[in-house]
């Protein structure tokens, strides 16, 4: 069953300078559902549009950026709701339906302020809970059950180490209990002990709570640790998707396998291939498969039309002509 689904999402950057508009593809017609009890990892090189994504999935959608086509699906409760057409809906949705777990914790916790004061304040606003002993239990509850000590409720950030900071502020994401979890580098610019102990985190609310956590990290390490399924994303584009076993196993994509094979391997000194050339500007992207350019398997085709995503195989999906013929309808 799915929570979300994401259908032919474009969403570009429209600026314009001296009266020239200038249009970043970051999100091309991407199709994506998250299923229910499940940890999605969201893949590729610094700007393929991973934020982007993240940013239209949980509403903030603000310009330069445009959503130029597409619907973002929300279904709970036998409800569906497109907050892409129904942008008022999203600040009732937030918090209870999706959450969502920022790259700095410094963007939620407010420095001047205790951390229960947080608390307080989304509590207030969501459950209506004037109470501040209610409050308190409420919030020490739940970090207790995530194994957080509750003390940290009296601490302002600063005293906090920037991993516990990550911990406390998915904490506060998830006290609503919400269906989908949305975390952008949640475990980026922490050395790898502290990393750990926030993968740990979000696995055992995930295995708590049955809700969804969508994930996005450069990092493939951190997704072999922790996503059930893998979305490799490529200059705005969704290039593979299967579980992780398919992903690290049996990779369909010449770029996935390039990915994989840059990863190291225990006892395999030998130097790492990485995937050869730049990723393209998004303000001109290559025609045809945007890959074309730096896969050593292109063919005539490639530079022509652009590869649909296309079920090869129980769900692993994958947009390449090696491994089908279709092609999408409309660039
Ligand atoms: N405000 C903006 N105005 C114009 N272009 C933007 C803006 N924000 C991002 N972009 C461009 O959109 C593309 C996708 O960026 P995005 O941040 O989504 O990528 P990303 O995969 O999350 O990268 P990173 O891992 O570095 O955060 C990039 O080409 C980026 O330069």
């Amino acid at each position: 069953m799915e929570v979300l689904r994401i259908e032919n999402l474009r969403a570009y950057y429209v600026t314009s300078l001296y009266g020239v508009e200038r249009r970043v593809r970051a999100v091309d017609n991407v199709n994506l559902e998250v299923l229910e009890n499940e940890i999605l990892g969201i893949a590729g090189e610094s700007g393929c549009g991973k934020s982007t994504l993240l940013k239209t999935m949980i509403g903030l959608i603000k310009p330069p950026l445009t959503v130029l086509d597409g619907k973002i699906l929300y279904k709970f409760n036998g409800e569906e709701i497109d907050i892409i057409s129904k942008k008022d809906e999203i600040t009732s949705l937030k918090w209870k339906v999706f959450s969502y777990v920022p790259q700095g914790s410094m963007s939620v916790l407010n420095p001047t302020r205790k951390i229960i004061k947080t608390f307080e304040d989304l509590l207030k606003v969501h459950l209506k809970i004037e109470d501040k002993g209610e409050i308190r239990k409420i919030s020490e509850e739940h970090l207790k059950a995530l194994g957080l000590p509750s003390e940290v409720l009296n601490s302002y950030p600063h005293q906090l180490s920037g991993g516990m900071r990550q911990r406390v502020t998915i904490a506060l994401s998830t006290i609503l209990k919400p269906k989908v979890i949305i975390a952008d580098e949640a475990t980026t610019a922490l050395d790898v002990v502290v990393q750990r102990g926030v993968i740990q985190l979000l696995k055992k609310i995930q295995s708590e709570f049955k809700n969804s956590i969508v994930i996005v990290t450069h990092d493939m390490g951190v997704h072999a640790n922790i996503a059930d399924r893998i979305v490799i994303m490529y200059a705005g584009k969704i290039l593979e998707i299967g579980s992780a076993r398919d992903i690290f196993k049996n990779p369909l994509h010449p770029y996935t396998k390039y990915l994989i094979e840059s990863l190291p391997k225990i006892g395999d000194k030998s130097l790492r291939k990485s995937v050869p050339g730049a990723p393209p500007s998004l303000l001109n992207p290559p025609k045809g498969c945007r890959f074309h350019p730096r896969c050593n398997m292109a063919m005539e085709i490639c530079k022509k039309e652009v590869p649909a995503l296309v079920d090869v195989k129980n769900g692993h999906k994958v947009a390449c002509f090696l491994h089908s013929k279709e092609a999408e309808i409309h660039e």
